[in-house]
């Protein structure tokens, strides 16, 4: 039997080599996982959350049981390490359990979060020929957001704002990768420049665990900018973080305009957003759901907006989609 290790750094390089076709075929692969999730949640077990017994390390143990994608991703984290969370993501032939290959949690995590963001972002047609993205966030979540979605807009003419906290991030290889990519950086605390900056995009990522929320829903009203905005917030993961306001998600239920989300149910459990408003299960749409022919459902948001927002939890059936497709092609 074949198997094999693939380590972050690999994992790392082989999607900044990947072409924007590569991509849009791993983010086609990643939709057809979510859609086999969506019509029979059941493939996704509950996790394990569990401490070790001298209580300095946590560990989240998440399975996936299904006909086409077999596996677990185990990721811990200690206090002490400095590492944040980290593991790997095994996965197992579905027909008889033997092992394929186990590849490292780290850069795979952020990479299929943000293929994720981009599913609901395949209309390029919404957007004129210059595209103004702002990411909250400068860890590798927002590194990947940025690098995917710009590979997606490939032909225009990108600026990007990167809103950080405590310091701005090293945009070198960001830049060395994308050498058209205009990159500036704000900080949080310029209470002129981000509300401007969020009323003014046509792409925002959100991917921090705040708990006070800065994509409000006035910044699109208080500020002209362009007919349509698109929001994925992948950051806030608990029933207290929240990185958009209740008045912008009130937006989507006033409208009966569906929500984007990975999960209905997860969602739900987790996101702050969602919780605060009390936002229900009729009020939401699975990127599972989502077929060629649904438009992308957009809310009003005055008289010359149109906005839509996407929620992401995390499922494990992204990881070891992704991770399935990784070995097969760097197996190759
Ligand atoms: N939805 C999903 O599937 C997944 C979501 N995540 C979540 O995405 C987020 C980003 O992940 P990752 O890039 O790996 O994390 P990092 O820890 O590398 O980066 C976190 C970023 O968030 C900023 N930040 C932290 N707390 C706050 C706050 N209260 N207000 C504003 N900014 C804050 C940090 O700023 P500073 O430098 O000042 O600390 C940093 O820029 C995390 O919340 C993580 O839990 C991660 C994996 C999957």
């Amino acid at each position: 039997m074949d198997s094999s290790i693939i380590q972050d750094s690999q994992v790392q390089q082989h999607f900044l080599n990947a072409s924007r076709e590569q991509l849009i075929a791993y983010i086609d692969q990643l939709q057809s996982a979510l859609r086999r999730y969506s019509s029979n949640p059941v493939i996704i077990p509950p996790r394990i959350v569990s401490s070790t017994p001298d209580g300095t390390s946590t560990f989240l143990i998440m399975p996936v049981v299904d006909d086409v994608y077999c596996g677990v991703k185990s990721l811990g984290f200690s206090s002490t390490s400095g590492q944040g969370f980290v593991g790997a993501v095994v996965v197992t032939d579905s027909k008889s359990g033997s092992l394929v290959g186990v590849v490292q949690a780290k850069q795979l995590t952020a990479v299929r979060t943000a293929m994720s963001s981009c599913i609901g972002l395949r209309d390029l047609s919404l957007f004129g020929p210059s595209v103004k993205i702002t990411v909250f966030g400068t860890g590798l979540q927002a590194f990947w957001h940025l690098y995917i979605c710009c590979k997606l807009l490939q032909g225009k003419s990108i600026t990007a704002t990167i809103v950080y906290r405590s310091s701005p991030m090293d945009t070198t290889s960001l830049q060395a990768h994308l050498p058209d990519l205009t990159i500036g950086q704000v900080s949080l605390s310029d209470k002129n420049a981000v509300p401007q900056l969020v009323g003014q995009s046509d792409i925002i990522f959100g991917c921090v665990p705040s708990t006070d929320p800065t994509i409000l829903q006035e910044h699109f009203q208080n500020f002209s900018g362009p007919g349509y905005t698109y929001i994925s917030l992948i950051g806030s993961y608990k029933s207290h973080m929240h990185e958009c306001d209740t008045p912008l998600v009130e937006l989507f239920k006033t409208q009966d305009t569906k929500i984007l989300v990975d999960s209905i149910e997860h969602t739900l459990l987790e996101s702050g957003e969602l919780i605060d408003a009390e936002v229900k299960p009729t009020h939401l749409l699975e990127l599972g759901q989502l077929t060629p022919n649904t438009p992308v459902p957009k809310t009003q948001c005055g008289n010359n907006r149109k906005i839509t927002l996407c929620k992401i939890v995390g499922l494990a059936i992204m990881d070891i989609s992704m991770a399935q497709a990784l070995l097969t092609d760097l197996g190759k």
